[in-house]
């Protein structure tokens, strides 16, 4: 069958962006071997929207066009919407194994939760609600491919705003009749160089006094004057020894923004820094978009779960009292993460416009948890299999000579053959010693933000006093 939302997804990107990869721009990212295995992977995601065994399970029929799209722009109302909505982010999670990270289904669901609270920000554009409508529909219809850039570069984060280089971040620096003109850069923008669109706003608190950096813009990614400069490719066309980077790799990269118009249709908040952070923290958006990165983390713990438990028994050190006591860890982090995604299901609560949001403490916590709980599986994995990942020979295949005997003899494990245990501890170095699972395992300490003050924020908001009116009860 052809698969013509794949098709249509690859051929989209061959736009005029500017892409930068190797010190050289990239003709067509869609061709491009760096980007060709992860593409082939999102592709495949996409065309279960015209698979009748799956079609129901992540998407809904678009009231516009009839066809079936993302549940992530499915506004929940009802128990079963937010029901839908998770099995449609554990579908593509399992479907890659937790790795893909930014299937878009996040800033997806960030757009769905603007647009469900759209009337709550006419006070402050009037525009607001009819360009945030029009966007929502063109990306579910037309599945388009979302994702995030809110920090500015990492240049000297001991100075304020205005003790800066004025462009050390993103400003509005001229408008006119089209749009707005943005100078600046965004750092990191991971899966930028085949998404269509970027979300772009400030991460942190802007001051009253400093409307020019208070903005938030849907930037499509082939603007001119916006340069998309990506890392080193991590991708692999070599599937037998990377089973994860030839698929997943999401590619992160900095945009650049040289004086980037950007039409007002994109320009939904401009000038404006209470809008603008009352947008940025605004809870119903972020419970739907939050929501599914802890859905995606809870199925990436699993997997990760799943390669201990086989490498242990694979070389039989699953008895050892100590290896047990790791690999319960391990268990007790899966469970804790997927009850937190219960729980924020089961106490969810509908908004001022009856949008029934997940409840943000127990998605909070799935979050604050994971940039602990992924490290410390990372480091479990090390323990286990500790010398037997440099005990694996480069290009097994290529010993299928004069010594494979010797290979079977001694590269086999207590309860697997040589070529069942290389493959396994192949795909475990790709977790834990790759290019790509070092970057992963940054990833999941710092894509939420910096966990120092994502915890210490959970401490700021919570509601002190109905912990401490107990203890103050007790000895007053
Ligand atoms: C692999 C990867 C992918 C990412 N993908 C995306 C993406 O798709 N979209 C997106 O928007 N963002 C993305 N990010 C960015 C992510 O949100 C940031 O990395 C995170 O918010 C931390 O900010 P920073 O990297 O600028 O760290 P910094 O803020 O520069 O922190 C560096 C160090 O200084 C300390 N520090 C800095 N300032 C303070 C302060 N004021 N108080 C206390 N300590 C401080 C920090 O604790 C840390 O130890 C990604 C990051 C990574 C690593």
């Amino acid at each position: 069958m052809t698969n013509h939302r794949g098709q249509r997804f690859r051929q989209s990107l061959n736009d005029g962006r500017s892409v930068w990869l190797n010190g050289e721009l990239v003709d067509n990212v869609a061709e491009h071997p760096a980007f060709s295995g992860t593409l082939e992977t999102i592709s495949n995601l996409f065309a279960g929207l015209d698979d009748a065994s799956i079609q129901q399970q992540i998407g809904f029929l678009s009231p516009k066009t009839g066809t079936y799209v993302h549940n992530a722009f499915l506004i929940p109302r009802t128990k079963d919407d937010l029901a839908r909505r998770t099995a449609a982010f554990t579908h593509w999670a399992e479907q890659t194994n937790g790795v893909m990270s930014r299937l878009s289904d996040y800033a997806r669901s960030m757009i769905t939760g603007w647009y469900a609270v759209r009337e709550a920000f006419q006070p402050f554009d009037r525009h607001f609600a009819e360009k945030v409508t029009r966007y929502y529909e063109r990306a579910r219809d037309n599945d388009l491919f979302l994702t995030t850039a809110l920090l500015d570069p990492q240049i000297n984060r001991a100075k304020r705003i205005d003790e800066q280089n004025p462009d050390a971040v993103l400003r509005v620096v001229d408008e006119n009749e089209e749009g707005v003109v943005v100078r600046g850069a965004k750092m990191i923008a991971t899966a930028a160089p085949y998404s269509h669109d970027f979300l772009v706003f400030p991460f942190h608190h802007v001051e009253q006094n400093q409307a020019e950096y208070a903005h938030a813009l849907i930037v499509p990614a082939n603007l001119s004057g916006l340069h998309i400069i990506c890392r080193d490719s991590f991708a692999s066309d070599d599937t037998r020894n990377y089973p994860l980077s030839s698929q997943y790799d999401e590619m992160d990269a900095v945009l650049v923004f040289d004086d980037v118009l950007v039409p007002w249709e994109r320009v939904l908040l401009s000038g404006n820094p209470e809008a603008v952070w009352r947008l940025r923290m605004n809870t119903s958006a972020n419970a739907l978009a939050y929501h599914q990165t802890a859905v995606r983390v809870s199925v990436k713990l699993k997997f990760v779960t799943g390669v201990a438990f086989a490498i242990a028994q694979a070389i039989g050190a699953d008895g050892f009292l100590h290896v047990q006591e790791k690999l319960g860890e391990l268990l007790t982090q899966v469970e804790t993460l997927h009850a937190l995604v219960i729980a924020s299901e089961a106490n969810a609560k509908p908004d001022e416009f009856s949008n029934l949001v997940p409840a943000m403490p127990f998605i909070e916590t799935a979050r604050n948890l994971n940039s602990r709980y992924y490290p410390r599986a990372i480091e479990i994995l090390q323990q286990i299999g500790a010398g037997g990942f440099m005990q694996v020979p480069s290009q097994p295949e290529a010993f299928r000579g004069s010594i494979s005997s010797l290979i079977d003899k001694y590269f086999a494990g207590a309860t697997v053959a040589a070529d069942d245990k290389i493959k396994l501890f192949k795909l475990a170095w790709d977790l834990v010693g790759s290019q790509l699972g070092s970057r992963h395992e940054l990833y999941e300490r710092f894509y939420a933000g910096d966990p120092v003050r994502t915890f210490a924020s959970q401490y700021v908001n919570a509601d002190k006093a109905s912990y401490t009116k107990q203890v103050w009860d007790l000895i007053r």
